[in-house]
């Protein structure tokens, strides 16, 4: 039996269309795979990316907002998101777990993640959160929104971009621990968490989007888990990604994916997260990170995906 942190990204987990159908079909499909590995005897705890749902819920609280409705700022929306996700995740593993099945529960917590009020990243917003958009949709949404930045995403469209402050503590990390130990399936950290810092002894919400790659690794570190798995829309990270030259990366030492970020070969705001956070669960623990797609879940024990060792 191992204990696992299962990562999976916003994007692998969204749907065609945005709907709330849509989404938790995507999810029950997802959850499906995720179920297998625990009905394997493995100890999972899940956490999952919010950047689409997130982006899209900042746009929706635009339309029909007054002063007397204002528009909710970004923490409190991070936290609905960590609500809407985890609740379709909770009921898509409830139902393959037939809901009453104690203790295979699943359980879906609100997670605060502690933030440096300093950190250099408030200054500098680099993830990507929401919808896509060509060069010319991006210039119109400026023009609603001109206080937002965009950037292009990893050469496949525009998208709104807010600071990515980096995970220091995830409160509740004895909480999951305590879940998983007594074999209830803990979804956590959605999102990364939702950013707060500690202002005069009390915690306060922050506007930014935590990457959930490095909350994954920070909470995988803090419940000591034997593997650290990314789930995301593609089967391995690559070298030369999307050129001619493309080569797939297996198997891989922490070492030489150092190398490899050097050169820069990942996008900043997609794949670099998750290799920055492969080096750093898998260079503290010693213990394995897999980075693969969702549809090669079911085929880990294979060696799939690309698979970073300490060595
Ligand atoms: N070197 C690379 N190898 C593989 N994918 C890369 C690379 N550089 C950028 N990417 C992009 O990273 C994306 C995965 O990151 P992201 O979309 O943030 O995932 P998720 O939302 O699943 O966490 C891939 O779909 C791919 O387009
Ligand atoms: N918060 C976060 O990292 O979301 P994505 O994985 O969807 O980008």
């Amino acid at each position: 039996m191992k204990k696992i942190v299962v990562a999976l990204g916003g994007n692998a987990i969204q749907a065609e269309d945005n709907s709330a159908a849509a989404q938790q079909e995507a999810v029950r499909k997802t959850m499906k795979t995720v179920a297998s590995m625990i009905e394997s005897g493995n100890q999972v705890a899940i956490t999952h990316g919010n950047g689409p749902q997130v982006g899209n819920l900042l746009l929706q609280q635009y339309k029909g907002a007054s002063e007397n409705n204002p528009a909710m700022p970004l923490d409190t929306i991070s936290a609905m998101t960590q609500g809407s996700i985890g609740y379709w995740m909770q009921k898509a593993l409830d139902d393959q777990f037939k809901f009453d099945n104690y203790p295979s529960q699943a359980v879906a917590l609100v997670t605060q993640t502690i933030v440096e009020s300093n950190d250099p990243a408030f200054e500098h917003p680099t993830k990507p959160i929401g919808p896509f958009y060509t060069f010319n949709e991006m210039q119109k949404q400026q023009i609603y929104h001109p206080d937002y930045t965009y950037k292009q995403d990893a050469g496949r469209g525009y998208r709104q971009v807010v600071p990515s402050p980096k995970p220091v503590k995830i409160i509740n990390a004895p909480i999951i621990k305590n879940l998983l130990q007594n074999h209830f399936v803990p979804i956590a950290a959605g999102g990364g968490g939702i950013p707060v810092v500690v202002d005069h002894g009390r915690l306060k919400g922050v506007a930014g989007v935590i990457d959930k790659d490095f909350s994954a690794a920070r909470m995988a570190e803090d419940i000591s888990a034997d593997e650290l798995v990314i789930l995301t829309t593609v089967d391995n990270a690559y070298l030369n990604y999307r050129k001619e030259n493309q080569q797939a990366i297996g198997k891989v030492t922490v070492n030489e994916l150092k190398q490899y970020l050097q050169e820069g070969q990942f996008a900043a705001g997609s794949m670099k997260p998750k290799i920055e956070a492969a080096i750093e669960f898998t260079e503290k623990t010693g213990k394995p990170t897999i980075i693969t797609s969702l549809k090669n879940a079911a085929k880990l024990n294979d060696g799939v995906g690309t698979i970073v060792y300490n060595e």
